[in-house]
């Protein structure tokens, strides 16, 4: 099979937060197995057979629809992979009822055959089938969605995380997968936490074991260290994460202000510190390589420390929503000069898409607006929105410069877009999106973010490897 492919067409991306930069051309892909980059890029060809010509290789062409584009592929830099049975599954409960009556459940379920889940089961249980099916699903799932890159929480079980690994790197996904850490008696339940730091750190590290050996590079996959958040987990069990994380040079994500009750609740735990943000900086948990999950009640004082610190944020607005945990103020994060990316919160968030991230985090951001006297400086637009999912996701992940753009030397992590034509008796396609023909590329894009979803998503890739084809 040929190692080079051309691809043409339209190609749009966000290199900054309000600009939609809008190109026609061709880029020379060397799909390199599955790390494959962007080796040339003309935005002067105008035909695909220019191409050929122009890179002076004879590779196959992959042209985009005339109403489609190319587009960088998204990054989800929280979600719960062990929730996605939940999806929309919440009540009325807010964050802490919620994880004790829908959530801590469920991820028991996925390793523990005692797990409440399992009360009535007429079958006798078997939870690694169940972590099977639901991870083959969300892993799928997200690809369908144009998530090329995913932040995971899985459970507290090994084999269940090494599982979920198994299952994004054979799928092709770029992924993080987080053994999910606690083992506060206070907080957790007796059918769901490990039983000391000893256990916390032995598990952990049996799990980054297991993504090393599928990916010594950790670049297509990486253990990520992932302390639940700071109630869950035994303050020496906290300190024990940061140390191992820096020892080994991984990633760690974590929750952080997420409620307001949770943040009462880390005041009572840790009245040492002044802060939520203090608590996971006191722990060696607050470094350039931290992903720290909604960020909704933040101080200016902790946002300046994040910012110190170089640690990064996801923005969950459908979960902030969906739990009324709060409006997250990301235009004053952003102007503090936080680096910010999107985020699911499957099952928090009841939606595996990130293009409704964008869509969430711009209605939010409106909110955001009211309340502080109807200020539209608040809004997030389209283009921000984007740049969030992309390029602001790539900085969260590390992947700044690599993954967001068509730019040389950036790689293939890249959807293909495809929009719904109406014609002139007013017959549209199977897609939200009804473009008529007469709209502007830039209000086409407008269109597709706000009526958008994975009808619209034709193929996807990672590294130059085709991980989706709508069928
Ligand atoms: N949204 C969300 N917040 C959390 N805080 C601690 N655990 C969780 C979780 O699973 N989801
Ligand atoms: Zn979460």
């Amino acid at each position: 099979m040929a190692q080079k492919t051309i691809y043409f067409g339209r190609f749009i991306s966000t290199p900054q937060p309000v600009e939609l930069l809008i190109r026609v051309g061709a880029v020379l892909v060397d799909r390199n197995d599955g790390k494959g980059v962007i080796e040339k890029a003309d935005w002067t060809v105008r035909d695909p057979k220019d191409a050929i010509s122009k890179f002076g290789v004879d590779a196959p062409v992959i042209t985009t629809k005339e109403n489609g584009f190319f587009f960088p592929g998204f990054i989800d830099s929280h979600i719960h992979a062990s929730q996605y049975p939940n999806v929309g599954i919440f009540g009325k409960s807010t964050l802490l009822d919620w994880l004790t009556t829908y959530t801590f459940p469920l991820e028991s379920s996925l390793g523990n055959p005692k797990s409440p889940m399992y009360k009535d089961a007429v079958e006798p249980p078997n939870p690694l089938a169940r972590a099977n099916a639901v991870y083959n699903r969300v892993v799928s799932r997200t690809l369908a969605n144009g998530t090329t890159t995913a932040s995971y929480y899985a459970t507290i079980h090994v084999d269940a995380t090494n599982l979920l690994a198994d299952v994004a790197f054979a799928k092709g996904q770029r992924a993080y997968i987080g053994r999910v850490c606690m083992d506060q008696p206070e907080t957790c339940p007796d059918y769901y936490r490990d039983e000391s730091t000893e256990e916390t750190i032995a598990k952990t590290k049996a799990s980054i074991e297991h993504c090393k050996s599928l990916d010594p590079s950790g670049e297509l996959l990486a253990h990520i260290i992932t302390p639940r958040f700071a109630p869950s987990c035994l303050p020496e069990t906290l300190s024990r994460l940061g140390a191992l994380a820096q020892e080994q040079d991984l990633r760690v994500q974590t929750h952080i202000s997420e409620n307001l009750n949770e943040v009462k609740l880390v005041k009572q735990m840790f009245p040492d510190q002044a802060t939520y943000t203090d608590v996971y900086d006191h722990h060696g948990l607050l470094t350039p390589r931290t992903i720290l999950a909604h960020a909704v009640h933040l101080s200016k004082d902790e946002m300046k420390l994040i910012k110190e610190k170089k640690t990064k944020i996801s923005h969950c607005p459908a979960s902030n929503s969906a739990l009324g945990s709060g409006f997250c103020p990301v235009r004053v994060m952003l102007d503090e000069g936080l680096e910010v990316g999107l985020g699911t919160d499957v099952s928090g968030g009841y939606s595996t898409s990130i293009l409704d991230a964008v869509r969430n985090a711009c209605m939010v951001s409106r909110h955001v607006g009211y309340v502080n006297g109807g200020d539209s400086r608040y809004n997030l637009g389209v283009a921000e929105g984007l740049w969030l999912a992309t390029v602001g996701g790539a900085k969260v992940v590390g992947m700044e410069g690599r993954l967001g753009g068509f730019e040389e030397g950036m790689l293939w992590d890249v959807q293909e877009i495809v929009l719904g034509d109406v014609d002139s008796r007013g017959e549209g396609d199977n897609t939200e999106v009804d473009i008529f023909g007469w709209e502007t590329w830039e209000n086409r894009v407008d269109k597709w973010v706000w009526n958008g979803d994975d009808r619209n998503v034709r193929r996807v890739w990672v590294g130059g490897r085709l991980v989706h084809e709508r069928r």
